[in-house]
């Protein structure tokens, strides 16, 4: 399978502060990972890295193959990778649909457009010209999803996803992901719950105190490993 993200021995972190430290990883094209790990172990700086907030002070990351120097949010989108941020950013004055009309000003050309992502999730029809935020959190989960799928990526990265939502919501949404991955776009999941990933992801990586702790196939994550490293 084609690379689409790979980090190779990455050190990054903010001001001199390290936090990640030798990273390594790789997603292939289409693949559905899961980066899971306790609160505070630097999750989310693996998407920040990429989006050139947090600082690579060694390695490489490669996008599709190429090695890239210090890329920023649109430099992802337009190269294909899709963000949905921890706390979902829902932007305050604009509706729903023109919070999903922001997502498409990468200008990617592909499968995804309003209607579609209309007829995924339904409540953002009806709710098409209320204030994005006037929406419940799961609502408000699944426009960000839709806002990032309208830049059609190869690769949807989803930071923590089901906080702060009920598990029946938590369902909802893991269908919906395999849905979109069904559809040939990559997922890559940072979660500290497993709740969703054990449903939705085919391979994970367990992040401790910066480090790959632990890969392998989802399947073969044991209790003693989720006891041990995240929330169960
Ligand atoms: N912008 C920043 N500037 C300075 N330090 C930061 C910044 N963002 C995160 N950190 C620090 O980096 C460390 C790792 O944070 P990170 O957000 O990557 O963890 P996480 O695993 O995603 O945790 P959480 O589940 O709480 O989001 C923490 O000690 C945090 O305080």
């Amino acid at each position: 399978m084609s690379e689409l993200l790979a980090f190779r021995d990455v050190v990054a972190g903010y001001g001199g502060a390290r936090i990640l430290h030798d990273l390594d990883f790789r997603i292939d094209a289409g693949e559905r990972v899961a980066v899971l790990g306790r609160n505070g172990v630097g999750k989310t700086t693996i998407v920040n890295a990429f989006l050139g907030i947090a600082r690579r002070m060694q390695g490489e990351i490669r996008l599709a193959g190429k090695a890239v120097g210090d890329i920023r949010h649109f430099t992802a989108a337009r190269a294909g990778i899709s963000v949905v941020p921890q706390g979902r950013c829902i932007i305050p004055n604009l509706t729903v649909r023109e919070n999903l009309i922001l997502g498409a000003a990468v200008r990617r050309k592909g499968a995804w457009t309003i209607e579609r992502i209309f007829e995924m999730f339904p409540i953002l029809r009806e709710r098409a010209d209320t204030p994005g935020t006037a929406l419940s959190g799961g609502q408000q989960q699944m426009l960000a999803i839709g806002r990032a799928l309208m830049a059609n990526p190869h690769l949807l990265v989803l930071d923590e996803p089901s906080e702060g939502l009920a598990p029946v919501i938590v369902d909802e949404l893991a269908g919906n992901l395999r849905r979109v991955a069904d559809g040939g776009t990559g997922l890559l999941i940072i979660e500290q719950n497993h709740s969703l990933v054990h449903r939705v992801a085919e391979r994970y990586y367990v992040l401790s105190k910066g480090e790959v702790a632990e890969q392998g196939a989802m399947a073969a994550l044991t209790k003693e490993s989720l006891k041990k490293h995240i929330a169960v």
